[in-house]
């Protein structure tokens, strides 16, 4: 097998100089195939307030700019155990939303059908949907580890079904999720009514609030989850709007009281070892964000959910984890 083929080296070329590809990856057509591509989606029409999340995507990628190649917290080097590309963006119709679904759908099952798993960066938390759709179509139903403010389980929005406040209950609906397995964690803020959490729970959902994490704290939420999800198949989908807007700004739907960027970063740490298969980071909108804190954010999250999946295939235990 021939080596991976990593970013461009920061001590030859500096890392504000060329083409922002995430992390400066090659790209997907340079190197033919990949484990682990990392896919854009910058679609947002399916937001109920703020819009922007469709330049997402390339906020991610320049603020991944800084990324290095070694994880010191999970003692892995990501693109070098496994290939890593930037497959580019998915381009979808931003005034269709069904067409736009349907087109994620397939770009994603396409991009997966040789074994490669996918890093997707939003876009609005729509895009979730058709991306179980994808995982579910190649692993069955999946557990679901889902890092939110919001929980994203509502019916419909004037009338629409496929909104960034919809995806997990249409998943739900249709049989894409493992319901024995199904979280959300960094929950917070002001609901329509108390229904929306029973609403949840009938579907299977446990919920690990904001107000948890900090009453719990990392390593009793990380090994709750971890009980929770076991050798499952499990997509993580992270709305960056868990975090504090303190911490991530430039998001659509931002809340009151979130999590920190240390606090996600860790907990995300402690599921390693486990069965990932794919992942998405959503809702990043550059236009509310200040100094690149969100996407720079974002970016982290990305670069560990790479991780995560460079140990998968070790199936080690995690380091960063006691024994
Ligand atoms: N998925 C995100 N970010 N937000 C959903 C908020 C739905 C609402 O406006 O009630
Ligand atoms: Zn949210
Ligand atoms: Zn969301």
């Amino acid at each position: 097998m021939t080596e991976p083929r990593g970013p461009v080296d920061s001590s030859r070329v500096p890392r504000f100089a060329g083409p922002a590809t995430f992390a400066r990856l090659p790209r997907l057509d340079e190197v033919g195939r990949a484990d682990v591509a990392v896919v854009g989606v910058p679609f947002d029409a399916g937001v109920s307030y703020r819009p922007g999340a469709r330049f997402g995507p390339s906020a991610v990628r320049e603020a991944s700019r800084l990324l290095r190649p070694y994880h010191p917290g999970l003692d892995v080097s990501p693109f070098a155990t496994q290939q890593v590309a930037d497959a580019g963006d998915i381009a979808c119709n931003p005034f269709d939303i069904n067409e736009a679904v349907e087109t994620i759908d397939e770009a994603a099952s396409g991009l997966a059908a040789d074994g490669t798993r996918l890093v997707t960066i939003g876009g609005d938390h729509t895009i979730a949907l058709p991306l179980l759709r994808a995982a579910a179509r190649l692993h069955g139903p999946v557990a679901l580890l889902h890092f939110d403010a919001h929980l994203d389980t509502w019916d419909t929005y004037f009338g629409a079904e496929y909104t960034h406040g919809t995806p997990f209950r249409r998943a739900a609906e249709e049989g894409l999720l493992d319901t024995e397995a199904l979280s959300h964690v960094g929950t917070r803020g002001p609901l329509y009514a108390k229904k929306d959490l029973d609403d949840d729970r009938r579907m299977g959902f446990g919920v690990i609030t904001s107000a948890d994490v900090m009453r719990r704290g990392v390593d009793e939420v990380v090994d709750a989850l971890r009980q929770r999800i076991g050798d499952r198949p499990l997509y993580l989908s992270i709305d960056i709007d868990v975090l504090d807007p303190a911490h991530a700004p430039g998001t659509g739907t931002p809340e009151a009281g979130g999590l920190t960027s240390r606090e996600l970063l860790e907990i995300l740490r402690g599921l390693a070892g486990g069965n990932l298969v794919g992942a998405d980071v959503v809702e990043v909108a550059p236009a509310y964000d200040h100094a690149e804190l969100t996407s720079v954010a974002a970016s982290h999250v990305a670069y560990d959910l790479v991780s995560l999946l460079a140990l998968n295939e070790r199936r080690g235990p995690s380091p960063s984890r006691p024994a």
